[in-house]
């Protein structure tokens, strides 16, 4: 069966659970659909509840308290439930969290071997409510026949509840409007609301809804099933660069099997004037961002190094680029429908490098850009154990929503991807009328340039929307990837998240091994050299003691080990994938 056949017959058994909550199960599952359907049934399997949601329920407006309950929800439900967890989830402004100052880590070290201790399992029950809060009309679609009449009993098999010792925390859900609220509550992201002169925007927008045919869904593949992504994507790359090597990643994919769609085909076009235009736009904004810290330097660098440290300039990181960034290539991307989405990931650093600048420009209706923590930092125990399964990753760090409206520029800085993954959901009904709601509540506030869900900024798109991600090919990434050791083939760049004590470490593995393949093929990242152009140096290598890595200021969990001895790439694999 594959991956939607899949998704499929879960949401069949769980109509009450969305999509994002559902392939999110697979995957930790392995695809596996009797394991996933197993763990969800223990969650809810002593339960039998009523769905009390009708059809005037979907088009009515809500009252606040409704709406703000089924909205959080409706933005909670992927980690809630993912995790089987029951807390609400909801956050209002304003943001609380206030960022540590940025700063550097850059550490070769030699440590001995790796112990980890999987933790158990810890899991709660489902709440009916948040059961049916969670609903929302897209999933309705989706939902098996007896779950659409306007009073339904759905029974499920009985089964002995497991005792729930501790609760663990689920992720909360908070909305940023503001660039303030933004930029103060992820140091990782700018935004530049208006971004282009409008008319240059909106003609660029005409430009690319003339342009949708050349638009392609990717195909990918988790757990070795083949699937098809939900929105489109097209290529613009600068004519200087058409002939590098880069892998599919740019696609959505990382599958070698993409390549037949992109590289070299109708999909790959060269920048149009008028993207050119936005194009140096977007560099010049980076680069004055870039120009307004100090470049990377590692005789200043102290055990933790804080911003103070240099003065009022924050530092660059160590392997970021330092200066010149070069948009050479987009990837667009083209949501036709609300339902349309892009599911959660951090863009792949294979040919753009470690610690990457990646420039996002919307163009047309707004949607919800969000973003989560890639490990968790606020709980120790970032594993769970699955039945016969052995341990799992798990997370519950705060989900982030930043609505994204036309002619706003987000530039994902360097540690992004790194630190955080991302996503853009699927845009129901309950989240477009919360923020309406908002969005009339702040007009000629804080919020008034910010924030409106929907087509009304770029009333001619409709609900299309298009994004353009410029990025840059690392000059030293972007011809010569290492072939690996065992089998041959591409590798691909990756940073160790999941475990405190590795984390920062960059590797490459083969990139077969990252489909399950057989293919363990590894290098730990050698990258001191790899912003010096000229160093033909190569950047990998066996040698533990060279290994480079980067570690968050904030990420005291993993500063904690930062003088620890480690010297083997151990489980590496098993535990990293
Ligand atoms: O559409 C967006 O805002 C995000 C696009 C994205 O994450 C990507 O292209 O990798
Ligand atoms: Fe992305």
């Amino acid at each position: 069966m594959d991956t939607i056949g899949k998704l499929q017959t879960l949401s069949s058994r769980f109509p009450t659970l969305d999509q994002d909550a559902l392939l999110e199960i697979l995957i930790v599952c392995d695809g596996d659909v009797k394991l996933a359907t197993e763990m969800l049934s223990e969650q809810i399997a002593p339960l039998s509840f009523t769905t009390v949601e009708s059809e005037n329920n979907i088009s009515e407006p809500k009252k606040d308290e409704e709406a703000e309950e089924e909205y959080s929800s409706c933005l909670g439900t992927t980690k809630k439930s993912v995790d089987i967890h029951n807390e609400t989830g909801t956050q209002s402004l304003p943001v609380e969290t206030k960022p540590e100052p940025r700063t550097v880590q850059h550490k070769v070290q030699l440590s001995s071997k790796q112990t980890q201790q999987p933790s158990l399992r810890i899991a709660s029950p489902i709440k009916i409510n948040d059961i049916i809060h969670s609903r929302n009309p897209t999933k309705r679609q989706l939902s098996s026949p007896s779950t659409t009449s306007d009073e339904t009993k759905l029974q499920r098999p009985m089964k002995k509840p497991k005792p729930t010792p501790n609760l663990t925390p689920t992720s909360k859900t908070t909305t940023l409007y503001t660039k303030q609220e933004i930029e103060s509550t992820i140091p990782y992201i700018k935004v530049f609301p208006n971004f282009l002169p409008p008319e240059l925007s909106d003609t660029i927008l005409d430009e690319l809804l003339s342009k949708t045919a050349t638009f392609k869904h990717n195909e990918f593949y988790i757990a070795g099933t083949k699937c098809k992504s939900s929105h489109k994507t097209t290529i613009f790359i600068d004519e200087l660069y058409k002939d590098k090597t880069y892998d599919d990643e740019f696609y959505g994919s990382d599958y070698s099997s993409v390549k037949e769609v992109g590289r070299g085909t109708d999909r790959q076009k060269h920048y149009t004037a008028n993207l050119k235009m936005a194009r140096f736009l977007v560099e010049d904004k980076v680069n004055e961002l870039l120009d307004s810290m100090d470049n990377y330097d590692p005789t200043k660098l102290k055990t933790k190094a804080s911003m103070d440290d240099y003065g009022n300039k924050p530092m660059k990181y160590p392997f970021q680029i330092q200066k010149n960034w070069k948009a050479m290539l987009c990837v667009a991307n083209y949501f036709e429908t609300n339902s349309q989405h892009l599911d959660w990931h951090s863009d792949k650093l294979t040919n753009i490098g470690p610690l990457p600048i990646i420039a996002s420009l919307t163009l047309g209706a707004t949607r919800v850009f969000r973003l989560k923590k890639t490990y968790d930092n606020n709980h120790a125990d970032t594993t769970t154990e699955i039945e016969g399964k052995g341990p799992k990753f798990s997370n519950h760090s705060t989900i982030y929503n930043i609505p994204l409206a036309h002619n706003m520029l987000a530039i994902m800085m360097p540690g992004c991807q790194e630190e955080y993954k991302h996503c853009v959901p699927t845009l129901t009904d309950s989240l477009y009328r919360e923020h309406k709601q908002r969005q009339l509540k702040s007009e000629n506030g804080p919020c008034s340039g910010l924030g409106s869900l929907g087509p009304e900024r770029a009333p001619i798109a409709g609900t299309k929307r298009f994004n353009l991600t410029f990025r840059m090919f690392h000059p030293k990434l972007a011809n010569k990837l290492p072939t690996c050791p065992k089998c041959g083939k591409n590798m691909i760049l990756r940073r160790m998240f999941k475990n405190a004590k590795t984390r920062g470490y960059y590797f490459w593995m083969c990139q077969t091994g990252y489909f399950g393949m057989n293919c363990d093929g590894f290098y730990y990242a050698k990258f001191d050299k790899i912003n010096d152009f000229d160093d033909k140096s190569e950047v990998f290598t066996k040698d533990s003691r060279l290994a480079s890595r980067w570690i968050a200021d904030d990420d005291f969990a993993a500063l904690k080990y930062l003088d620890d001895d480690w010297n083997g790439s151990g489980d590496v694999l098993k535990d990293e994938i």
